[in-house]
């Protein structure tokens, strides 16, 4: 179980992964100066050793925060991802130790959806052939499958906020588009929602991917899948690299299956540019391979970089959780000369019942509280006047089920 309380000056912000300057910035409008930045994701036992400071943690999707690595980052308040998967972070360690986990879920929808697009357009055209034999110093100057994505039928598998985003521009060039999803959802456009993935995947002549990396989405396109696919068909990935099994992918390739494939994400990818990329996809001319940057933009980025950074500032001054992946979100606002208590608990009968007893018997005025809770862990917020906090911060922290307690003043 963990306490903190603490002036600005001496809350450490680890940030990782290159996140972007503007991040720095909004940390220190909000008062945060304490920051130490890497532009690498750090090998394990350096993260380690880093993390065991730090009071907040910013990543992108390169840094593995595993139990391992949360049992070591004692002082840990909340992580925040820099970016739209939150799959590289162990949820269940960090909600057991009360640690709030945020993402940016939509900052670099609209770069994503922008790559797959135009990787669609160059695929049907086969310039990803054209252009490698070019640099061989070949000549293809051919009509010859080569496509207008005009009235060409795109199926999304993953109708979230990329999925949607896709469909919206695809529709605006011509494209008929239909999606499946494992939740019904509100088609945008003329969009047609359809019940399985081999119908979808049967009747479209681009599939592009956009489901989150789960245990149901592990190897979703695999042999038996690609063999669905009309032959000539198009295959993009830009969600996550365990979603499409690349041997199989590879293999429909070399048999001509497939007319080509653009692949933004890998199940191994390389932790630095420094490191060589290896791929079985890598011997052919008709795929777009490309390094992890369907988000990577100047826009995004600049974006993702102040929207996470508040994120982390006003969880840290007010508890705030909106927007957290992992705990019950809870929007409050500023305490003013009050102190406020963040009680995170299991959610278990009695926990809330205790907690008032202790304000009921110690005649401690409560101002305001504030609850919410998910399956999990329940988050109280309670506002009392500054001179009982020390009472009542020694008596919550000591009520069964608590997993961590906070006091900001
Ligand atoms: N290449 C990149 O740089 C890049 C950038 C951003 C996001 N991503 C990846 O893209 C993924 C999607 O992003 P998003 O913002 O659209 O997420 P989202 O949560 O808004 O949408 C995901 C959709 O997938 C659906 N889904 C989940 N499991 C499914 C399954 N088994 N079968 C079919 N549908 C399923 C969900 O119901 C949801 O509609 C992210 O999880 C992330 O991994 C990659
Ligand atoms: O989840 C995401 O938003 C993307 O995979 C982008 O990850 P990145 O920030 O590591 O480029």
């Amino acid at each position: 179980m963990a306490r903190e309380s603490l002036e600005k000056s001496k809350i450490k912000f680890l940030l990782l992964e290159g996140v972007h300057p503007s991040a720095v910035e909004t940390l220190r409008q909000s008062g945060y100066e304490n920051v130490e930045l890497h532009q690498k994701a750090l090998p394990p036992e350096e993260l380690k050793s880093a993390i065991a400071s730090a009071h907040f943690v910013g990543i992108r999707s390169r840094s593995q925060l595993t139990e391992e690595v949360f049992e070591a980052a004692k002082k840990l308040v909340a992580v925040g991802c820099f970016c739209i998967g939150t799959n590289q972070v162990d949820l269940a360690a960090a909600t057991k130790r009360g640690i709030a986990v945020f993402n940016a879920p939509f900052s670099n929808t609209r770069s994503v959806a922008e790559l797959v697009i135009a990787e669609a357009i160059l695929l049907l055209r086969g310039v990803a052939e054209k252009n490698a034999a070019a640099h061989r110093g070949q000549w293809r100057k051919s009509a010859a499958n080569s496509f207008e994505i005009r009235g060409k039928k795109l199926g999304i598998i993953g109708y979230g906020n990329i999925g949607m985003q896709l469909g919206v521009i695809a529709e605006s060039l011509g494209m008929q588009v239909q999606f499946y999803d494992v939740v019904n959802k509100l088609p945008l456009g003329n969009a047609r929602q359809v019940p399985s993935l081999n119908q979808l995947l049967a009747q479209s002549d681009v599939v592009s991917l956009h489901v989150p990396e789960t245990k149901a989405t592990q190897n979703m396109i695999g042999a038996e899948q690609i063999a669905q696919m009309p032959n000539g068909a198009i295959l993009i990935n830009a969600s996550r690299g365990t979603v499409v099994d690349i041997d199989a992918l590879a293999e429909s390739l070399r048999e001509g299956r497939l007319a080509g494939a653009a692949i933004d994400v890998f199940p191994v990818e390389p932790r630095s540019n420094d490191d060589e990329f290896v791929s079985p996809l890598r011997e052919f001319d008709n795929t777009i391979l490309t390094p992890h940057i369907g988000g990577s933009t100047v826009e995004a980025q600049e974006n993702i970089g102040m929207e996470v950074a508040e994120k982390l500032a006003r969880y840290s001054d007010t508890g705030t959780t909106i927007s957290a992946v992992n705990m019950p979100e809870v929007a409050l606002p500023e305490h003013g000369k009050s102190h406020r208590l963040l009680h995170i608990h299991h959610n278990v009968p009695g926990v809330m019942s205790a907690i008032n007893t202790i304000f009921s018997e110690n005649h401690i005025n409560v101002s305001a509280q504030f609850l919410q809770t998910n399956e999990q862990v329940g988050y109280v917020v309670i506002d009392l006047d500054a001179g009982y906090s020390d009472l009542a911060l020694e008596k919550l922290a000591a009520v069964d089920g608590t997993i961590r307690t906070r006091v900001l003043f």
